[in-house]
């Protein structure tokens, strides 16, 4: 069963019902499940049993400390982009040796930090990063450990905001320039050249374009081993789908097989670094109606959550499900933009829904669980949702909502 499922016409997560939660909490606020989150580990690490591997979540999709701190005690490793994502992957008591760090820009404070927590492998995107990497290295007295991460020129059929394997892309060093710098890295003396790296895009829901990247990758590995450089590792990234509405991504497990068949009998270790497949479809964004309007055109529900909290309908026009939280089929549909309270008309969270509702109800945003927390602001002084993590029968607040005092506590009016 769904970790998000109905009971007598009332929505439930696990086993708790989503009216109690608001009633607890307030609404807008994010609900994870555990069982959801722990499941699609467990799917994801055991679709790849038929090789060597080590999972590094990619902490921008969700990068709450208790979701870090269970991917951790499920054995996880972590893809980080900033110093901040490492910092929190420490404090959720994850391990340095277990984390990836990609990125276009470090900058020379978050090398030397995760140099020095000894990070597993420096994701370089650039001739420039791997200089100030040797350079930086050099002056602690340490070696660097280092992947290229290479751009294929694979199309990952996604939308454009979120491909980045293409030519035109700023991520990775073009294909063409892989192996002179792979050279170049391998006589860079405080340089260990220890892996490499690809990641295409995200929300692919086609095995293709990760099977054509991927020989792409161990073709360029092997050609490195003839000239004596040898790789420990081979990071194919993340990217995996998830079904928002009708999409048919591969399922985990002919995704794992279809990666583990391509290793099969190779010396290096796989990595990957999935985040939405992990996270997306274990977490909904629990709102409530404030009011219904009736436009000349269209009828809008306005809801308490927003843009601000979940910008994915915003940003690339994103379809994720609405679901009554109390199903009342003596209300009559009608077609509504779920919109919030933010000034601007891309504010909305969803268009042209059937939806039974009236004032007051709650309305669960699903698949709201990937780049919905993390991707969220305080536009409009809007304080961040709250953050519940429900196990069982039980609710944990894994992050309190902010309050306004905390919004503005940095700032500081003008001297008199
Ligand atoms: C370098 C890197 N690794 C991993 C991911 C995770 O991607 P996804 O959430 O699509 O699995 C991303 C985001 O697309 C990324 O940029
Ligand atoms: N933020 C995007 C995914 C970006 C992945 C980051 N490389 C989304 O919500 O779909």
């Amino acid at each position: 069963m769904s970790a998000f499922h109905y009971r007598n016409g009332v929505l439930y997560a696990e086993e708790v019902p989503l009216p109690e939660i608001a009633g607890r909490f307030g609404t807008p606020c994010f609900v994870y499940s555990r069982a959801a989150l722990t499941a699609a580990y467990r799917a994801f690490d055991g679709a790849l049993a038929g090789h060597p591997h080590l999972v590094c979540y990619a902490v921008k999709a969700n990068s709450n400390l208790a979701v870090l701190d269970l991917f951790a005690r499920l054995g996880s490793g972590f893809d980080i982009v900033s110093g901040g994502e490492l910092k929190r992957v420490l404090a959720a008591g994850g391990n340095p040796r277990r984390v990836v760090f990609s990125g276009v820009g470090k900058s020379e404070a978050e090398i030397r930090e995760a140099l020095a927590l000894g990070v597993l492998c420096f994701n370089v995107e650039s001739e420039s990063e791997l200089h100030r990497l040797n350079r930086i290295a050099g002056a602690s007295g340490a070696r660097a450990p280092v992947s290229l991460r290479v751009n294929p020129d694979v199309d990952p059929k996604t939308h454009p905001y979120i491909a980045t394997g293409l030519k035109e892309n700023k991520f990775g060093v073009p294909f063409a320039d892989a192996l002179p710098l792979y050279r170049e890295a391998h006589r860079l003396p405080h340089l260990d050249v220890v892996g490499i790296d690809c990641h295409i895009g995200s929300q692919l829901t086609e095995l293709e374009p990760f099977v054509e990247a991927a020989r792409k990758v161990l073709d360029l590995t092997d050609r490195l081993a003839s000239e004596g450089i040898h790789l420990a590792h081979i990071d194919l990234g993340g990217g995996l789908g998830i079904r928002y509405r009708d999409e048919q991504p591969p399922p985990v497990e002919e995704y794992g097989r279809a990666l583990t068949r391509l290793m099969h009998g190779r010396p290096e270790l796989l990595l990957l670094e999935p985040g939405r497949a992990l996270v997306g479809n274990a977490g909904i964004l629990l709102t409530r109606v404030e009011y219904l309007k009736h436009g000349e055109t269209k009828n809008f529900a306005v809801v308490d959550a927003a843009m601000n909290d979940l910008m994915r309908p915003s940003l690339y026009d994103a379809y994720h499900d609405v679901l009554p939280v109390v199903l009342d089929t003596a209300l009559k549909p009608s077609l509504y933009d779920v919109v919030g309270p933010v000034c601007e008309s891309g504010d909305f969270l969803a268009r042209n829904r059937e939806l039974r509702v009236t004032e007051g109800d709650l309305l669960a945003i699903g698949s709201a669980g990937a780049y919905g927390m993390s991707m969220s602001s305080n536009y409009n002084t809007r304080p961040r949702a709250a953050e519940l993590m429900v196990d069982c029968d039980r609710v944990h607040v894994i992050r309190e909502r902010e309050t306004i005092e905390q919004l503005i506590a940095l700032e500081k009016r003008l001297p008199a």
